[in-house]
Parts: structure tokens; sequence; C-alpha cells
């Protein structure tokens, strides 16, 4: 294949600045080789290991990975300062999962003094996190749409952890005329049930054990999906009662595309709750009326 410039085949090459991304991604797509994008904050766990692994089974593409805490989508009282950022050893991991271009930009190389454009999520975008979280998803979308205009991917992966993100990307994507093709990959936990998350770092052994009532209150919520929406929520709320120190914020079910639930069929129900000074967010998919499914 005829090599684009500064760029080698099965070597990880590491940019912080926009504009030479732009020019090796698009050098890459002039010679036919398709481009998938992994956005990330960094802090990388199995869960974003997965989303790597996914991305670079998909035939015939390079491999990028983006690092970058976007303060966007922090709010003024939010962990933005605190987030840890273990760059080395994020490379050392997107080396091991043989991702070939990573993306590290700075705060000016995306915000340059003067920008001040961003994306409008519409009403998705204040509801579930964004009640919570003011200003969340515009900040996600505007970075998601730069990195997009920036690396160009045929691809994007994105994890279903942050279901309401993947729906609002989805949505940013069909309503922009994008061209990326946005895959979402289901959520990686550790053997006790609690999802991968960066945060988790934050959580002290007392505060890991209660973490679990998160999805322990959606399996138990997906395994009464035959009785209906009242069913589920009552049987997640009585696992979530029995840990008073896990600040619920929000336990909803919704229809996949975060619209009313239906009463029958697939929808999905989602939490987010405190665990101390963390805040942490799971869902899972379920059967409303219906048999439920093995897995979670
Ligand atoms: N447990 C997981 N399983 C699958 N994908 C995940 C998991 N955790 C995060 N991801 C996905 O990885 C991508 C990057 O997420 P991010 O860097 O914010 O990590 P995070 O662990 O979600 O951190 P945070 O604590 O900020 O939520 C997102 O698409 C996110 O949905
Ligand atoms: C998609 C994302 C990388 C945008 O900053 C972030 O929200 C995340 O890591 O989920
Ligand atoms: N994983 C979503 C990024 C955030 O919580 O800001």
């Amino acid at each position: 294949m005829t090599q684009a410039p500064q760029f080698s085949r099965g070597q990880l090459h590491v940019h912080s600045s926009p504009q030479e991304v732009a020019r090796v991604t698009r050098a890459l797509r002039a010679v036919g080789t398709k481009i998938v994008l992994v956005p990330t904050m960094g802090a990388l766990h199995a869960g974003h290991r997965e989303l790597l692994r996914r991305a670079r089974n998909i035939p015939n593409t390079v491999l990028v990975a983006s690092i970058f805490v976007n303060p966007l989508q922090f709010g003024p009282n939010e962990d933005l300062e605190r987030y840890p950022r273990p760059l080395e050893a994020d490379l050392e991991a997107c080396r091991d999962e043989r991702v070939e271009i990573v993306f590290t930009p700075g705060r000016e190389d995306m915000y340059p003094p003067g920008s001040q454009v961003t994306v409008h999520p519409g009403p998705l975008g204040d509801d579930l996190e964004g009640s919570v979280r003011d200003g969340h998803f515009a900040g996600v979308l505007t970075v998601v749409a730069k990195l997009f205009n920036i690396v160009r991917p045929d691809f994007a992966l994105f994890g279903e952890k942050d279901y309401q993100q993947l729906v609002l990307i989805k949505q940013m994507v069909a309503d922009l005329d994008m061209e990326t093709r946005v895959i979402g990959v289901p959520t990686v936990r550790e053997p006790d049930g609690l999802a991968l998350s960066s945060r988790n770092v934050y959580l002290n052994a007392e505060q890991r054990e209660s973490a679990v009532a998160l999805s322990a209150a959606l399996s138990a919520g997906a395994y009464a999906g035959r009785g209906g929406k009242e069913d589920v929520l009552k049987a997640a709320q009585e696992v979530l009662a029995a840990h008073p120190e896990v600040a619920l914020d929000y336990l909803e079910v919704r229809a996949p595309d975060l619209g009313p639930a239906p009463e029958k069929g697939e929808a999905r129900l989602l939490v987010a709750a405190r665990v101390g000074t963390t805040r942490l967010i799971d869902n899972t998919g379920l059967l409303l009326g219906e048999p439920p499914e093995p897995g979670l």
C-alpha cells in the first residue's frame, strides 16, 4: 500500500496538533484507507480497550484514538481539575492495543482564543444527565463534532455505558448530515457487575462495595421486565433502598431512543447516583412485558 507522509503502518504516532492529525488522516484516506476513531478522555481501562479492540477489527482501517479531557463538558463544580491524566500509561495501553495514531491535543489546540460556536443538542440534552449536568451535552457534541471534522473518521466507537451520549451523537450525525458511522459497544463490567469507569479510582474500599448497588439495581429491574415499567422501577428501587449511602440522582425506564417507555418491548433502564463525592452512571437494555434477557 502507498504510505502517507511520515506514517508507518504498525507504529504508534502521537500528535497534539489538530492540523497534523488532519494532514495524516487525509493523506491516508487519499490512498483508500478508512479511518476508525475512538474518542476518550484517557485514564484508559478495559472498557476503552474493548472499544479499541473492536475498532481495530474493522478491516482496512487505521485506528485513531483521541485523549482529551474536554473542559467544555464539565460544569464549574465538577471534577475537571482532579480527573485522572496518566498519559504515559495511556500511550502504553494504546501501543498494546495496536493504535496507530493517538491525538492528544491541549486545551488551546481545541479551543483557541476566540472560539465560540457550539453544537446545541436539542431537548434530550437537558434530560437525564443533562438535567443534572447543565451544558454537558453541548460540550460533548461540540468536541465530538470537532474531532470528526479533524479526523474525518469513517467509523467512530462509543460505549453504551454513556448511553445518552451515544444516542445524542447518533442524533447529531443524522441531523447534521455527518458521514461517520457511529458504533455502540456494550458496557464492560467488573466481575461483580460495576461498570468500568475512569471515575471508579475515586472510590475508597467501602464506597467501592456500595457502588455495586447501581448494577445490582439494574439487574433486578431487568429481571422484573415482564411485569412492566412499574415493576421494573420497584425492583430496582428495592435494591437501592438497601444502600442509603448511595444518593440517587435518577432511575428511569425509557424507550431505546430515550423517549417515553413503551408498554411492551425493548426499553432502557438508566441510573445515576453519587457515592461519596463520586458520581456514577449505568444503564441496561431490557424487555418490558416479556421474559427477561439473559446476560447482565
Ligand atoms: N465500562 C465501559 N464499557 C464500554 N465502554 C466504556 C466503558 N467506560 C467508558 N466507555 C466508553 O469509553 C469512551 C471514553 O469514555 P471516557 O474516557 O469518558 O471514560 P469513562 O470511564 O466513561 O470515564 P468517566 O468516568 O469520565 O465516565 C466513551 O465512549 C465511553 O462510553
Ligand atoms: C466522547 C468524549 C470523549 C467527548 O469528550 C467523552 O464524553 C467520553 O469520554 O465519553
Ligand atoms: N464518559 C462521559 C464523560 C463525562 O462524564 O464527562
